[in-house]
């Protein structure tokens, strides 16, 4: 398809924002990028995953000899061994950083990444929008942080801005912006037991604002041979005219009113206001105390999300009590039918395949966590394709 297809603009109330730049078609890819930064999950994953490519590595005795440096990372070829992984991160792991406190792990992993950037990178992940500050969420304590990369990471490698207000400054960016990747989908795995594999920032992928009815969603292809793996790629879900915003959701589509509200709240400081959330809040759940364990996750990560998305479970789907389902009350349930994943426990979207070259839209739908390919005549009660409420 020529040319771009989104451009940035300030939208009130919802700060930068991509808009379609021209007409654009369902499966379309809309954005593929790399990321200006990728970090490990957590120490657990570094035998599991190339520490600089993210692939999955073959487990004993067949997996890779470990960094001759650190000797806790590992590599799946010889060009990612020589393009190594971030160089505080290595000196860390090389100087204990397991004696850490578990709970600070993961934070440590992105301070190190993160600190390791070249200047440009590290100031471009600084121009994006920072988590908000919300009574209910405990912010990590900066300062312990700041002195633990202090005292893992050798002076001569920490970069001249090395401070703790720019610690801080980098923490509040992780968790408003940074994507799950995640391990490779596994069906005997249950839904609260599939992990992060790594996270990973792209720039104009943090500029997507969130729709609990999106019209995009995104896919990582991290054990996907060739270049480019860790790229994400944004499909548009059905067709956007030119000027639309476009937006994917930020965890799981089925998740529950409640839940979504508090999440968007809690760790991106906005109410939602979408048509979605409008119909449903006049709905009336019969536990509608929500979920207090919230979903254990501080990412911008979406559908991929496995331990949020058993947070909505299928109660996302709940409607008022005595409502008989019909259209009124469920204005949106052709989006569910047309773009949930069917398969059990999934809860990823279902996104067309790209057009074909001739222009002919693909009837082959992609999940974007379990990677099932699903033919959209397969359901018989599937809206029309071209039913016009699909095109915003
Ligand atoms: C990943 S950033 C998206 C880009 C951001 N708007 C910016 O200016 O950089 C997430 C932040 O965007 C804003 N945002 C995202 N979706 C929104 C929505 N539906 N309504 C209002 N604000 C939204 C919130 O401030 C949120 O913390």
């Amino acid at each position: 398809m020529a040319g771009e297809a989104l451009r940035a603009a300030d939208l009130p109330g919802r700060g930068r924002a991509l808009l379609a730049a021209r007409e654009i078609l369902e499966g379309e890819v809309i954005l593929s990028e790399p990321p200006i930064l990728l970090y490990p999950s957590s120490l657990a994953s570094l035998p599991a995953y190339c520490s600089a490519c993210f692939r999955s590595l073959p487990p004993p005795p067949h997996a890779p000899a470990p960094c001759p440096s650190c000797r806790a990372a590992a590599f799946c070829s010889p060009a990612c061994a020589a393009a190594s992984h971030p160089r505080l991160l290595c000196a860390a792991l090389s100087r204990n950083l397991a004696a850490a406190p578990d709970a600070h792990h993961e934070a440590l992993l992105f301070l190190l990444s993160a600190y390791s950037l070249p200047d440009p990178s590290l100031r471009a992940l600084l121009s994006l929008s920072s988590a908000p500050a919300s009574p209910s969420h405990q912010p990590p304590d900066t300062s312990t942080l700041h002195a633990m990369v202090a005292s893992l990471a050798p002076p001569h490698l920490q970069p001249p801005a090395f401070s703790p207000d720019l610690t801080a400054a980098l923490l509040s960016k992780d968790r408003t912006n940074s994507f799950s990747i995640m391990e490779p989908y596994r069906p005997d795995v249950p839904l609260e037991l599939r992990k992060t594999r790594a996270y990973a920032v792209y720039l104009r992928a943090s500029l997507l604002n969130h729709d609990c009815l999106p019209n995009a969603c995104h896919f990582d292809y991290a054990d996907r041979p060739g270049p480019g793996n860790t790229d994400i790629v944004v499909r548009a879900l059905h067709g956007i005219s030119e000027g639309r915003e476009v937006c994917i959701s930020y965890f799981a589509a089925n998740w529950r009113y409640a839940d979504r509200q508090r999440r968007l709240l809690e760790d991106y400081g906005f109410r939602c206001e979408c048509d979605r959330c409008q119909v449903e809040s006049k709905w009336k759940f019969d536990d509608d105390d929500g979920n207090e364990d919230g979903d254990g996750d501080d990412t911008m990560e979406e559908e991929h999300d496995r331990e949020d998305a058993g947070d909505g479970g299928d109660e996302g789907m709940e409607q008022e009590e005595g409502s008989d389902g019909g259209d009124e009350d469920f204005p949106h349930s052709f989006f569910f039918v047309r773009y949930l994943c069917n398969r059990e426990d999934c809860y990823g979207m279902l996104a067309p395949l790209p057009p074909l070259p001739n222009g002919d839209l693909s009837h082959v739908f992609e999940c974007n966590a379990c990677g099932q390919l699903k033919k959209e005549e397969e359901d018989d009660d599937e809206p029309d394709a071209g039913d016009s409420s699909m095109v915003n």
